[in-house]
């Protein structure tokens, strides 16, 4: 098992990583989901005892990563694919990470079977394209048959099959006891392979629960109905019928109604009663993604903007802007789904949220917490972070394999 307790990292300035407590269950994938910059790759870093924590801890199976005995035959990590000696081949870089644990070769060849890389395991990994060297940082990750493995977004780059692989090779990990924890932005991929879901924005907590539990506690359930279109009047009629019995009407794009405050026999009956028929009546089933963009939208740091072309039509237009070109408004304010329930005021503990891990330090006031906003969030420039700690060492960065060179 994984704990953190009050983990916290600042880089300076920056705080990446603030108060953090969950723990990672064996015998279940867990999905560790985040914004950009929200401090997964940080977490796990500390985790691997790559960086130091500024404050708090986390530990394996009891034990800080640093005191592990081999630590690579009971931990294993795909942190950053790329991190390997381009000039080596497949097999030479994993046969040099087997003879630094004391894992005999012939472990190193079956890791290259069960990842698919046999063929080119005498190849050059410099050559290799993003989905292969993904194959070969899972190979080292499972190199020394570990109980507890970390993959920082390991579907990266990889295909259908290799995405399918993936799933189901976490989900065989996690089926043999093992403890899994993984990172990934893809939500629908996510919902597939892991159980359960830590969810962390600007560092902190966010929900701690299982992916169930997660979906139904950031969705607002609602009813698609839908009526004959050759029929408008129907709809209109229906719209009438459903708002009168105190439900609340939307339209939806593709001319169905979403519906709302009524359950589904409610609406069946006040269709029959109104002599409307139905074409369409059913539970919508939120996906983990609407979920997950409902429950983070305040803690997006990142956030595109329609390109609107404002500077460049300015520079045509004989006053500056073309007609219809509009000024770029970046889009500060989080976005409101009009069906979703409010999202997470900051300060406001979130149901998914445990209570403080024993031994770890109790809620954050809201003027000591380096992110805490005034309610409406995103408003009002954030206050400025506490100073960084200076008693921090510096990162400590994955180092680089020193081995000599295999002859080739
Ligand atoms: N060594 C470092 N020095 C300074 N700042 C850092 C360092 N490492 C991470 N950060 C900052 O900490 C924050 C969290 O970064 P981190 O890489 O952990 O996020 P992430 O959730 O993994 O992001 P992504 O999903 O984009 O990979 C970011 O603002 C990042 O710029």
């Amino acid at each position: 098992m994984i704990e953190a307790v009050g983990l916290t990292k600042r880089y300076g300035a920056k705080t990446a990583v603030y108060n953090l407590s969950f723990q990672v269950r064996p015998g279940t994938v867990t999905g560790f989901l985040g914004p950009n910059g929200s401090g997964k790759s940080t977490t796990m870093r500390m985790i691997l005892g790559l960086d130091r924590p500024t404050a708090g801890r986390v530990t394996i199976g009891g034990h800080a990563f640093r005191d592990l005995p081999n630590a690579p035959r009971q931990v294993g990590a795909l942190l950053d694919a790329k991190a390997v000696h381009g000039g080596r081949s497949a097999r030479n870089h994993l046969l040099s990470l087997a003879q630094l644990s004391g894992i005999p070769a012939s472990r190193v060849d079956e890791v290259l079977g069960v990842v698919g890389l046999q063929e080119v395991a005498k190849k050059r990994s410099k050559g290799f394209s993003l989905g292969m060297g993904q194959r070969l940082g899972i190979a080292a990750a499972l190199l020394g048959d570990p109980q507890v493995l970390l993959f920082d977004e390991p579907v990266n780059g990889l295909d259908p099959e290799g995405i399918l692989w993936v799933r189901n090779l976490m989900k065989m990990l996690a089926s043999e006891g093992r403890t899994v924890f993984v990172s990934s932005h893809l939500m629908s991929e996510m919902a597939l392979t892991a159980e359960h879901l830590i969810v962390i924005g600007r560092g902190q907590l966010l929900a701690d629960m299982s992916v169930r539990e997660f979906i139904a506690a950031n969705s607002a359930g609602f009813a698609r109905v839908r009526t004959p279109h050759t029929d408008p009047a129907q709809r209109e009629k229906l719209t009438g019928v459903l708002t009168e019995a105190g439900g609340h009407v939307l339209p939806e794009q593709d001319g169905a109604l979403r519906v709302t405050g009524l359950a589904l026999p409610r609406i069946a009956d006040l269709a029959h009663e109104a002599d409307v028929r139905l074409w369409e009546l059913a539970p919508h089933q939120a996906s983990l993604e609407e979920a997950y963009m409902r429950m983070t939208q305040g803690a997006v740091d990142y956030r595109s903007t329609d390109d609107q072309l404002a500077g460049f039509a300015a520079q045509q237009g004989a006053d500056g802007v073309l007609p219809g070109a509009q000024a770029a408004v970046p889009q500060e304010a989080p976005q409101q789904g009009w069906y979703a329930p409010p999202p997470p005021q900051p300060g406001v503990p979130h149901p998914g949220v445990p209570g403080p891990a024993p031994g770890a330090p109790g809620p954050v006031p809201l003027d000591q917490n380096p992110y805490a906003r005034p309610v409406p969030p995103a408003q009002a420039p954030a206050p400025t972070p506490p100073a960084a700690a200076p008693a921090t060492p510096p990162s400590l960065s994955k180092s680089d394999d020193t081995t000599p060179e295999d002859a080739r």
